[in-house]
């Protein structure tokens, strides 16, 4: 596989990272082009792989490419890519809120197409990612493009309708964790904990909560109340966060990444 990122910013760079230190492939066979000529040598200088001047470039050297602009910038790069784009080429989207449609409405109804909906935890080798493809798309040619994402945390095959939704459970939600870890660090800080630590014990206990449900399989409310001593500290918590609608406080924030989402698709 030759792997080109047009765009390599906190989302593209960071499957970037994530995949060369993989081992899965060698750093001679990654291709990256970006805006800002001076970042762009600087990122393929420290990440050892190739820069390219333009588009043109990347899609000549590359069959397997990465497109990890933002939405807005579809336009303008798009018709560069369509000019390059042959059939033994596979185009992956990362882009909120475009569509396989619209991509192919670039680049013509025959185009392998894979739309992935990533996040940034990426960059140490814990993403979750949907992979969602077209029809022109062959099982090997899936399994080449998935295997990226394996190798960067876990990645699931999704109906491309179900990525408004994954957008609110995985793309945006890291944000919604880092708002949690740093509420909960603040609280520590005011009970006389410096933040710097205060932030340790939150975002490991964070990691921790998540790894027992991943690796034990129990239901996380079953988790929950075995936290829950009878008549101790974690009830008492537990009461106030419900009483102060902490489930629907988290729905509200699910629901407007995800209206977006659709918005952004029309
Ligand atoms: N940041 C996140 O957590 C996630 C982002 N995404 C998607 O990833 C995409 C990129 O988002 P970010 O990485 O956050 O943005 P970013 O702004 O950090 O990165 C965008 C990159 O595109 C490059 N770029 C802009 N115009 C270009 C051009 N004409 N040619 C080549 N490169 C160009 C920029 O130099 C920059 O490195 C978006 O479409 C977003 O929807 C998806 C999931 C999560
Ligand atoms: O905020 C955004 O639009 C992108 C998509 C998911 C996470 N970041």
């Amino acid at each position: 596989m030759k792997l080109g990122f047009i765009g390599a910013g906190n989302m593209g760079g960071a499957i970037l990272r994530g995949y060369l230190a993989s081992g899965r492939i060698q750093h001679k066979d990654v291709f990256v082009c970006g805006r800002d000529l001076d970042k762009l040598e600087k990122l393929c200088t420290e990440l050892g792989v190739n820069p390219c001047q333009n588009i043109s470039e990347l899609m000549d050297a590359c069959n397997v490419i990465m497109l990890g602009v933002k939405p807005n910038m579809f336009p303008e790069i798009m018709p560069q890519v369509a000019e390059k784009y042959s059939s033994d080429k596979i185009l992956v989207s990362m882009a909120a809120g475009v569509t396989i449609e619209s991509i192919s409405g670039f680049v013509g109804k025959e185009a392998k197409i894979v739309r992935v909906m990533p996040n940034t935890p990426a960059m140490v080798n814990e993403a979750m990612t949907s992979v969602s493809r077209n029809k022109n798309v062959d099982d090997e040619q899936f399994v080449s493009v998935f295997d990226i994402f394996q190798s960067i945390g876990k990645a699931e095959e999704v109906e491309e309708q179900l990525i408004h939704c994954v957008i609110g459970v995985s793309g945006s939600s890291p944000a919604y964790t880092y708002m949690y870890i740093d509420a909960l660090a603040e609280a520590a800080v005011k009970n006389g904990m410096n933040k710097e630590q205060a932030t340790i014990f939150a975002a490991q206990s964070v990691l921790g909560a998540a790894k027992m449900v991943l690796e034990t399989g129990v239901d996380p409310v079953q988790l929950r109340i075995n936290v829950c001593s009878p008549g101790g500290t974690t009830i008492e918590a537990v009461k106030t966060l419900q009483e102060k609608g902490f489930s629907e406080l988290v729905e509200a924030g699910f629901q407007a990444a995800v209206d977006k989402s659709r918005l952004m698709s029309k």
